[in-house]
């Protein structure tokens, strides 16, 4: 229990009614808050969570930490607020964490935290890392998009990066588990939004930045400011940066603090160099200082050895040797659902996988297209979302794929033709300029999903490869407001099995 006046807050807060008053929660939302929390009211895009303060002060729930704005509001609709204590600052976002952090008790918690961010690789990473931690002798959390951990106890996920006090909620039950080490996705909406807060990485490591999310962000510069913001002495203590391109480099340059850089580019003369050995997954990683990791990577997918690189990178900067990192790489397996998912091994080679940006559409079909098979690519765009990015992934699936059938992704609250539309238009485009591979007749448009996967899989037959994207471990197809079941591993296994049956009894169609 924490009294409110012991809160460190900033000089121009102030309390209104009872600072005495103890919590021993904090929340932000009107739907999970409970007595004893102090509930944040938050200003947001949609609502200011003071709107809701009638319902959650007749709950028994009796602090509030809001803004001026949200003290009116309260005052105006809530009858009586004799009783309430009103914790009154600028910024609420701003000070959740640090708040969080302290009636949690995770301000000097023993759990040690290593953090990701970057447009591309966070999930697939922070596994890796869970694996390798694990294989050490730590007792592991995990946190991201696709699962939250707590000692080998896996619960869902509500987003990649929890609100902070969510966050610091988790922070504690890990704790309270014997969790030591937790790996942690932080996403640049949750950067911009103060989620981390209070949370300091003892290793932070940045994976590449490209196209994505420019509907909350303004610009791709704006976006490389909020993830540069985790390479501050406020959120971690150290970080390890791949430098594959331009943004890596300024990511190492804008750090401040302490950064070892990775890159399979020696005349980037990065700390760590990373050398692709023979086959698809085999590479040494030279260390500043020496010392070298034989490892191999644990998924398919030639980004991954960056990734594994990313990992052990991060460990070794944790102060795991070398020896040991590569005593724990060894034969490592890792699953991460929806990412590079071998849904079907051969005939067809049926991969699922959450490639929902261009520079993932274009690696991951790069990738698959090496083995010479004619290549199908199920892919459409999520509503609600960077609607500037969705061209590029039709011109990226264009370029690399021999068929490509558009199709609807979470179209959410936008109409999906017209999120079709602009996906044809930049396949089309590419088909223009002379960069597709794809022949005109083999650029089509399909819905609903499952019939698209159904036609990928006659187009892949015995001897292609095809790659469903974009929705990866999703188990849900959100369309203007409801979700309805759909998952594309079950989707195309279904497809795959069906098409095998009818070619069993020669009613395949080609
Ligand atoms: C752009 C964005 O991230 N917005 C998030 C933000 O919304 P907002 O500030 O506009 O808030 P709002 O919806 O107006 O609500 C204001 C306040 O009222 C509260 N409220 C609202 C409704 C209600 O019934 N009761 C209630 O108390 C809300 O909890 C909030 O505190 O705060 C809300 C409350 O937590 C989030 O639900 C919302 O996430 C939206 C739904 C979202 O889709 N976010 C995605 C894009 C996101 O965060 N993605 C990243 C991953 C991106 C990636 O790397 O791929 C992530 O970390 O998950
Ligand atoms: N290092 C990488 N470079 C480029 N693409 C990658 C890399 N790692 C993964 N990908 C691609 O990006 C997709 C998403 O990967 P992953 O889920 O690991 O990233 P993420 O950063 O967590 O994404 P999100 O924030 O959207 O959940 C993968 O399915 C794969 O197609
Ligand atoms: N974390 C990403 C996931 C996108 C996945 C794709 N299936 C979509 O719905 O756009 C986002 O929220 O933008």
């Amino acid at each position: 229990m924490m009294r409110l006046s012991d809160l460190r807050l900033p000089l121009t807060a102030r309390i209104v009614g009872d600072a005495t008053r103890g919590v021993d929660g904090v929340s932000q939302d009107s739907r999970s808050a409970a007595p004893g929390d102090l509930w944040a009211a938050l200003p947001g895009a949609r609502v200011h969570g003071a709107a809701f303060g009638a319902e959650v002060l007749g709950r028994g729930i009796d602090a509030v930490l809001t803004d001026v704005a949200g003290l009116e509001t309260l005052r105006r609709s809530v009858d009586d607020l004799e009783g309430v204590s009103i914790v009154v600052v600028d910024s609420p976002r701003a000070v959740l964490g640090g708040i969080s952090a302290q009636v949690f008790g995770t301000d000097s918690s023993s759990l040690k935290l290593y953090g990701l961010t970057g447009t591309n690789g966070k999930t697939t990473t922070a596994f890796i890392l869970d694996a390798l931690l694990t294989r050490l002798g730590s007792t592991t959390g995990l946190i991201g998009t696709v699962a939250t951990t707590i000692a080998g106890r896996v619960e869902s996920s509500v987003r990649t990066t929890p609100e902070a006090p969510d966050l610091h909620r988790l922070f504690a039950r890990m704790r309270d588990a014997g969790v030591d080490v937790c790996s942690m996705e932080v996403s640049s909406h949750a950067l911009a939004q103060h989620r981390a807060d209070g949370a300091v990485f003892s290793v932070s490591g940045f994976t590449n930045l490209s196209q994505d999310h420019l509907d909350f962000h303004p610009t791709m510069e704006d976006y490389f400011a909020a993830k540069a913001a985790l390479f501050t002495p406020e959120h971690s203590r150290s970080g390890v940066v791949v430098v594959e391109d331009a943004w890596g480099a300024r990511m190492a340059q804008a750090a401040t603090i302490p950064v070892v850089t990775v890159s399979s580019d020696a005349g980037l003369d990065p700390d760590h160099l990373l050398v692709r050995e023979q086959g698809p997954k085999r590479f040494i990683l030279h260390l500043a200082g020496g010392d070298s990791i034989r490892a191999a990577s644990p998924l398919p997918g030639d980004f991954n050895r960056t990734n594994t690189a990313l990992a052990l990178a991060m460990l070794h900067a944790g102060g795991v040797s070398a020896e040991r990192l590569e005593a724990a790489a060894e034969g490592l397996e890792v699953v991460v659902p929806g990412r590079m998912e071998r849904v079907h091994e051969a005939a067809p080679l049926a991969v699922v996988d959450y490639s929902h940006t261009p520079d993932a559409l274009d690696q991951v079909l790069g990738g698959l297209s090496d083995s010479g098979a004619p290549l199908v690519v199920v892919v459409g765009a999520g509503g609600d979302r960077d609607s500037t990015k969705r061209p590029a992934m039709g011109a990226a699936a264009a370029r690399r794929a021999d068929v490509v059938i558009i199709t609807d992704d979470n179209p959410r609250t936008e109409d999906p033709a017209a999120i079709r539309a602009t996906l044809l238009e930049g396949a089309r485009a590419a088909i223009s300029d002379g960069t597709a591979r794809v022949r005109p007749d083999r650029l089509l448009e399909l819905t609903p999903r499952g019939e698209a996967i159904a036609r990928a899989v006659e187009y892949a037959g015995d001897s292609g490869a095809l790659l469903v994207a974009g929705k990866g471990h999703e188990t849900g197809q959100e369309i203007d407001g409801e979700v309805l079941p759909f998952d594309d591993r079950k989707r195309t296994r279904e497809a795959v099995a069906s098409r095998a049956a009818r070619a069993a009894t020669g009613r395949v169609q080609d």
